[in-house]
């Protein structure tokens, strides 16, 4: 082997990254680099050559300069444009990605689609390899758990152009004491999306569609600001990623529909909010006829960009389980972008062999606004759209989702199941979780209630691995705890509430409330 010819084995070497990562190394420095992979796919040594020259770095460079540095001068064997959602055969229509489309001729959903043989070139091991070697790091743009596999993601896309908060990587945790006490469940988790930089999932689509707004820009394409309809996640991350970028962002809200907290970030973003007499839907209706006439990007999920980020939380939950298969996923579900990102994301997985199968998915909506439960229920034969009524899971109050033919056709593909779940369940599910640890948003709840109810019917058995994915941080929808714990909702018993005791500034008070207090634990070990 030459000495300035690294050749790895893809299965045997983890990945050329490495090698970008430290420049100061005596090794490396100043002398270029021929990253070649060997690609046990097709069995030749020939390769993909990564060209890459290492250069000191100098003190005064940002990690943008230093990426810059280290980039590899090899043609990118990587590629992906749009095509229609679940194309009949056949079908050639596509589009580039820098192109602005949202709906195929046909007026149909578009899909990303991924030069699949590029990447099959590679194999399993070395994808794992590689994105397991850029977890936990600070490399530009791969600090990032959606950039850790921009590969997948937007493959083209320079990385000066990336926005990004070094967004995903979040955590994956063993819901022990959830598991056992309510559920006689020993292998449950949480992936906990909402500890992100805006408090949702929602930045994980974002970075990738506010990054490629940023290239539109930059070459010149007529986009002047970007705008979504929003429950109030979308919109937060919408705000933070473009006034990140310094694009003008615009979003359209349901008046008096969703939290304060929501309502104050993009507020504090900078962004120009609307603030409309109407519901989600009638939100969503709107920006779509508005972006149809402005030179205004369209930022929600009907934009098959955002559903690349989002699919990148699915291969992260599959990393956290070092490469094991969960049984189960359950996704609460609203416009219905998520579920499809998540499968997407899990069949990626399967067909560049990761993995071996994928898991079984459980999409779950509020009883008020359960469109897709209904279409389920009815054996998928007829989707009627419905008008949401009020639900504590405001985010998710959405009666006319603009993906339902990707939630019906992810659910088909692996054997899924949608469940419901009522007020009153969802918001003692919430309380339930919280009283042993978290601090869930009414979603997750949502989500609980569906594994509650799956549990209980035998579908899903006591060692099952299940992973409930939580959407957004409980922080975000402290009003709907309060209500609760104050039993302050209408018909509702409010039976795992936990009101604070109000008690006199004096000595023999408090103790006798401690004494009761205690005495009470005491009785129930
Ligand atoms: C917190 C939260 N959970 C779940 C969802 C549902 O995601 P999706 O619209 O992709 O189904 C949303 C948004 O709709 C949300 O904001
Ligand atoms: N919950 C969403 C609703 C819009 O969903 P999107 O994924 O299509 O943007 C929100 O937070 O606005």
């Amino acid at each position: 082997m030459a000495s300035s010819c690294l050749s790895f084995n893809a299965s045997v070497s983890p990945n050329h990254d490495l090698f970008r990562r430290h420049p100061s190394s005596p090794l490396l420095r100043h002398r270029p680099v021929l990253v070649s992979c060997t690609s046990p796919a097709d069995g030749n040594n020939t390769t993909t050559p990564i060209e890459t020259v290492v250069k000191p770095r100098r003190t005064e460079n940002t990690i943008r300069d230093d990426a810059r540095l280290q980039r590899s001068t090899a043609a990118n064997p990587f590629s992906a444009r749009y095509v229609p959602f679940n194309a009949p055969p056949g079908s050639s229509e596509h589009y580039s990605l820098d192109e602005i489309v949202y709906r195929s001729r046909s007026g149909g959903l578009l899909d990303v689609e991924h030069d699949m043989e590029a990447l099959k070139r590679f194999d399993g091991a070395y994808w794992r390899d590689l994105f397991d070697s850029r977890v936990g790091k600070s490399t530009w743009p791969y600090g990032s758990g959606v950039w850790s596999k921009k590969e997948w993601v937007l493959p083209e896309i320079d990385d000066d152009d990336i926005v990004s908060a070094f967004e995903g990587n979040s955590n994956l945790f063993w819901a022990e004491r959830f598991g056992k006490k309510f559920l006689g469940m020993n292998d449950l988790w949480v992936k906990h999306c909402g500890i992100s930089h805006t408090g949702s999932f929602k930045d994980l689509g974002m970075t990738v569609l506010v990054s490629q707004v940023n290239r539109l820009r930059k070459m010149k394409r007529p986009v002047v600001g970007v705008g979504c309809a929003s429950t109030g996640d979308t919109s937060a991350a919408l705000s933070a990623y473009c006034a990140s970028a310094g694009i003008p962002s615009i979003v359209f809200l349901p008046a008096n529909k969703i939290s304060m907290a929501q309502l104050v970030q993009p507020i504090a973003n900078g962004a120009f909010v609307l603030s409309i007499d109407t519901d989600f839907d009638g939100c969503m209706k709107l920006i779509r006829e508005i972006t149809a006439e402005l030179p205004i990007y369209l930022a929600n999920s009907l934009n098959s960009l955002r559903l690349e980020g989002q699919k990148t939380a699915a291969i992260e939950i599959l990393q956290q389980f070092d490469w094991q298969v969960p049984d189960w996923v359950i996704v609460p579900g609203g416009n219905l972008g998520n579920i499809y990102a998540f499968y997407k994301g899990f069949k990626m997985c399967q067909e560049l062999g990761l993995v071996d199968r994928i898991p079984r998915m459980v999409c779950a909506q509020a009883a008020n606004a359960n469109p897709l439960y209904l279409h389920y229920k009815s054996g998928w034969k007829d989707f009627k759209p419905m008008t949401a009524s009020t639900t504590f899971a405001s985010a998710i109050q959405i009666g006319d989702p603009v993906s339902i033919d990707r939630a019906v056709y992810a659910l088909k593909k692996c054997d899924g199941i949608v469940e419901e779940a009522t007020e009153e369940e969802l918001m003692d599910a919430m309380a339930q979780a919280d009283s042993t640890g978290m601090f869930i948003c009414p979603h997750t709840g949502v989500a609980l209630t569906a594994l509650f109810k799956l549990r209980n019917r035998g579908v899903i058995a006591p060692t099952d691995r299940t992973v409930v994915v939580s959407t957004a941080h409980g922080l975000k929808f402290t009003q709907s705890k309060i209500d609760y714990h104050s039993k302050a909702i209408p018909d509702m018993a409010c039976r795992f509430s936990n009101p604070p005791v109000e008690v006199k500034a004096d000595f023999g008070a408090v103790m006798d409330v401690l004494k009761s207090y205690l005495g009470s634990q005491t009785l129930r070990s």
